[in-house]
């Protein structure tokens, strides 16, 4: 019955694994599972889906590849026959023949300004990604060490920044405020019949670069490539989401080249309707599907949030999830220090950036403190933002920020007061933990980190988590060198560990929510929640936090190498989906119901979430009208 139902390999893999799982299917193959495919010919040829050429036209090379993947009998079944060279070679000859053409690339961009280089090496890839997904994904997923850095952060800052000029073909969807009362019947546009993630932008906050309106396009798709290589959802499956209502960024609005709507971004009624119409669209068409908000200006994220959390499948990417990977490292950080998790309590953290990001983590870490003692918990946490120390003497504070400004009396008490500036909090507070979340490059400056020795940690901890690199708030060389070698140190976007000249390496965490939005999507796609609970990432947290060991821990390292991340966000995976059937918002997906969900071990669980991640293989295509 379920082989006629499919649409696409995916679904029979899914099915496969699922139904191998509860005793329905009884061996396990290594032939890949086909794929039903509805076009022929030509048509195949120029579908990034199906296509199994190489084409790596690269310019910064000079070289021109071809290879075609097609074997004679698929030629034979698709009508390719005479449409393609007769030589034939395998995914694997393909693999190592762009990964020669990538190295090469690098030898001969060697010397070359890096932003010359970042982007030379995004061009290529994108260039595979636009014809041959498969190849695409396999090489992103075998080498997502080197690679995450080029299609997420910091490259794709750069790219997003640079869009107009870098744009060949569009990826994913684009509702404008023009769109306004069709959205209903545009999303009927899109190809796949199926989508199971959607990443929304509207690029109002792109990083720490500001509105770039349109432009911010990149984000959602760079996102969408992390769920693919992490979490294995399979790119068909994916949607990226750029809602532009404008921008209110000068230089674009004169840029003739400027690429989205050349007029000032909608506001208040006019603005949440245009989102309400995109989500019930959405939700209209893709019922099941989960939908992460990315990079949403302040004023807009919290909203948001709170106005669809308990009626759609969603959360909001830098609120959530990188309240739950800060949190994991400040747990972390307590271990290092040799404490028990319960010391928690007694951390002083100071965060610099009062905004979607440094509001998400406090909240969490706030929810915990309250958790461990019982009571309503004044914890002691410093916020500052571009005006300095926010206590309770400031006016016009935003309501999500009101939890957290301290009473003037227990600031003037350690010499302190309303709006003092970030050296004198650090200086008075002497804080176990400095975390920025500005969006200001260079914050955490010299003085700021020599008074981090001054800590009353014996593990000082400085997390520079605003992306991309050039907007970290220190960098992890003058973090070793100005606050001394006993610090940890995480940023969001990487840095090469710090050679501390002695024998001893200053080791870099990359402390970037890719630890978890691509679990918490996963497990919540597998788990078929009808909403994200604060249960569930709370799950996805903890599990973060406990994976690394006590002796990585001492090393420093709080967060896995990103070369294991499918690991990682399989555990991640399954604790949200554990969590999900705990708190009964789990529906089930497919043949799997909440009650064989709910019957699942945890071990059974991880295994069923690994099980269920797409691998890149060249299925053999089989067409049917
Ligand atoms: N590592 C990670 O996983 C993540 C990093 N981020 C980064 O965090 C940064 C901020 O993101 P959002 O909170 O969404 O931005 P936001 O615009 O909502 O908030 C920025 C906050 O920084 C404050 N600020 C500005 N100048 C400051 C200064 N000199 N000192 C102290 N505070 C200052 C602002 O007043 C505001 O409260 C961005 O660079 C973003 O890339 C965001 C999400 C995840
Ligand atoms: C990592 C991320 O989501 C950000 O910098 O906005
Ligand atoms: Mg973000």
């Amino acid at each position: 019955m379920w082989r006629r139902s499919v649409v696409r390999c995916v679904k029979v893999a899914e099915n496969v694994s699922t139904l191998r799982m509860f005793g329905v299917v009884a061996s396990t193959s290594t032939v890949p599972s086909p794929c039903i495919v509805r076009k022929r010919g030509a048509d195949i040829l120029h579908d990034p889906w199906f296509n199994k050429m190489l084409f790596v036209n690269c310019d910064d090379l000079g070289v021109i590849l071809r290879d075609t993947g097609f074997p004679l009998t698929e030629r034979d079944r698709l009508g390719l026959r005479g449409l393609l060279p007769p030589r034939v070679i395998s995914f694997e000859q393909q693999y190592e023949r762009f990964m020669d053409s990538y190295r090469s690339l690098e030898k001969n961009t060697a010397g070359q300004p890096d932003n010359i280089v970042a982007l030379a090496k995004w061009r290529i890839l994108n260039r595979l990604h636009d014809r041959n997904e498969t190849l695409y994904y396999k090489v992103l997923i075998d080498n997502i060490k080197d690679f995450a850095p080029i299609i997420y952060t910091p490259t794709v800052g750069l790219v997003c920044q640079n869009y107009s000029g870098l744009f060949r073909r569009p990826r994913g969807m684009y509702f404008s405020a023009k769109d306004k009362g069709e959205m209903m019947s545009i999303i009927y546009n899109w190809p796949a019949r199926e989508v199971d993630m959607v990443v929304l932008t509207d690029g109002s906050r792109i990083l720490g670069l500001g509105d770039l309106g349109v432009q911010g396009i990149g984000i959602p798709i760079g996102k969408l490539d992390m769920y693919v290589a992490a979490a294995g959802i399979n790119p068909q499956r994916v949607l990226p989401i750029m809602l532009d209502v404008g921008t209110n960024n000068e230089k674009l609005l004169e840029d003739r080249l400027y690429l989205g709507l050349r007029e000032r971004r909608l506001e208040g009624e006019e603005y949440i309707s245009i989102v309400d119409e995109l989500m019930e669209a959405l939700h209209a068409r893709w019922p099941k599907a989960i939908i992460q908000f990315e990079d949403f200006q302040f004023k807009w994220a919290f909203e948001t949030l709170e106005r669809y959390r308990r009626k759609y499948c969603m959360f909001n990417d830098d609120i959530q999830g990188t309240a739950g990977v800060a949190l994991a490292g400040l747990l972390g950080v307590v271990r290092a220090q040799g404490r028990p998790i319960s010391d928690f309590v007694h951390q002083k953290i100071v965060v610099a950036g009062a905004g979607s990001a440094g509001l998400g983590v406090l909240k969490m870490a706030y929810q915990v403190v309250s958790r461990m003692t019982g009571t309503t918990a004044n914890p002691q946490f410093y916020l500052i933002d571009k005006d300095g120390l926010i206590t309770k003497q400031r006016s016009g504070v935003d309501p999500s920020a009101a939890p957290f400004a301290k009473a003037v009396a227990e600031v003037e008490s350690i010499g302190l007061r309303e709006g003092s500036g970030l050296l004198d909090v650090v200086k008075n507070v002497k804080p176990h933990v400095l975390l920025g979340l500005s969006g200001v490059g260079g914050i955490f400056n010299e003085q700021v980190l020599k008074a981090m020795r001054d800590s009353d940690s014996p593990k000082p901890a400085i997390f520079a988590m605003s992306n991309p690199t050039d907007n970290a708030e220190c960098t992890a060389a003058d973090a070793f060198k100005h606050a001394g070698e006993k610090i940890v140190f995480g940023s969001g976007s990487p840095f090469q560990n710090v050679d501390l000249a002695n024998g001893k390496i200053g080791h870099v965490n990359q402390a970037n929510n890719m630890y978890l939005f691509p679990g918490i999507g996963l497990g919540a796609l597998l788990s078929g929640a009808h909403i994200i609970s604060d249960g569930m990432l709370q799950a996805a947290s903890e599990c973060l936090a406990s994976y690394m060991t006590d002796e990585e821990i001492q090393k420093g390292k709080f967060y896995p190498s990103i070369s294991s991340i499918r690991s990682i966000t399989a555990e991640v995976g399954a604790a949200v989906l554990r969590a999900a059937v705990t708190e009964q918002v789990a529906e089930g997906k497919g043949e799997v119901g909440p009650k064989e969900l709910a019957n699942m071990s945890r071990d059974e669980t991880v295994e069923y979430v690994t099980s269920n991640m797409w691998y890149p293989v060249y299925s053999p295509l089989v067409h049917e009208k």
